[in-house]
């Protein structure tokens, strides 16, 4: 089987059905896309898989180690736990806290030592966190936000901002990355930095990396595979050329018959 699998996965809103019986698969360590005009169901499609929304139908599956595991109904930070990690369409950091402290915090979830170490300010305890800090400055240097340690989040540029909220997902290790529209509002040469980074981790880190986005020519580059949904309906996958020529996707971008 998969990485990941989903079969037949529908969420309804009372009478709505943001996404009706979608079937999806990811590998390890592939570059996948999903596209679709607005209001199509990709954010709905990310929340069902990191337990933000409880599916109304289908399955979740997750294979790792040769070991299954039922996504569906699992609590957020469970889901972050078993390696799926991800941003959001608007910025979530922690503003008011420093560009380090934002990775560090993001570190616990997996590498803190315990409460106990950590209340007692154990050696353990200082030992760890100077790994951390470590593990964190590399991360950030990837993303050209090493300079920038003491900075609080707030005070970074809107570009930096979404970068440093991939680091933080990055921190917790994930297996799979899905990224919410990181390029939006960022101008073509941010946008070319992002392209080029998001090839790099998933090279580096080998993880699999899902991409929702609506800058086709950073999915056309980047991509190996691509999904497009529409009325939450799964219209069309396969590769980067075979989708610009699909027939329902252009349909679905310009309208009409
Ligand atoms: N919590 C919710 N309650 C009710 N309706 C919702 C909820 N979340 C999403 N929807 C609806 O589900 C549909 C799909 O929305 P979703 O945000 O998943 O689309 P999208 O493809 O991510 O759109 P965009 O590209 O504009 O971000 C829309 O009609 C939206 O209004």
């Amino acid at each position: 089987m998969s990485l990941l699998e989903v079969t037949d996965l529908t969420k309804n809103f009372g009478g709505l059905a943001a996404l009706s019986n979608v079937d999806f698969r990811l590998e390890e360590n592939e570059l996948v896309g999903l596209i679709g005009p607005n209001g199509a169901g990709k954010t709905t499609f990310f929340n069902l898989l990191t337990g933000v929304y409880v599916p109304s139908e289908g399955d979740i599956i997750l294979e790792t180690n040769g070991e299954k595991t039922k996504l569906n109904g699992k609590k957020p930070f469970k889901i972050t736990d078993l390696g799926l990690a991800r941003t959001f369409q608007n910025i979530r950091l922690f503003k008011d806290l420093s560009v380090m402290d934002n990775v560090l915090i993001a570190f616990h979830s997996k590498k803190g030592v315990g409460t106990f170490h950590s209340i007692l300010r154990t050696p353990k305890f200082y030992q760890n966190e100077e790994e951390l800090r470590k593990e964190a400055i590399e991360l950030l240097r990837i993303f050209r936000l090493d300079g920038k340690l003491e900075t609080l989040a707030r005070n970074l540029p809107y570009g930096e901002q979404r970068r440093l909220e991939i680091v933080r997902a990055l921190a917790t290790q994930p297996k799979i990355l899905f990224l919410d529209e990181p390029a939006a509002g960022m101008n073509p040469q941010e946008t070319a930095e992002l392209t080029q980074l998001i090839r790099q981790i998933q090279q580096q880190f080998k993880i699999t990396v899902v991409l929702i986005e609506h800058d086709m020519s950073l999915v056309m580059n980047v991509c190996e595979r691509i999904y497009c949904l529409e009325y939450g309906r799964l219209i069309a996958q396969g590769t980067p050329e075979e989708i610009q020529k699909n027939p329902a996707v252009i349909k679905a971008y310009l309208g009409g018959d």
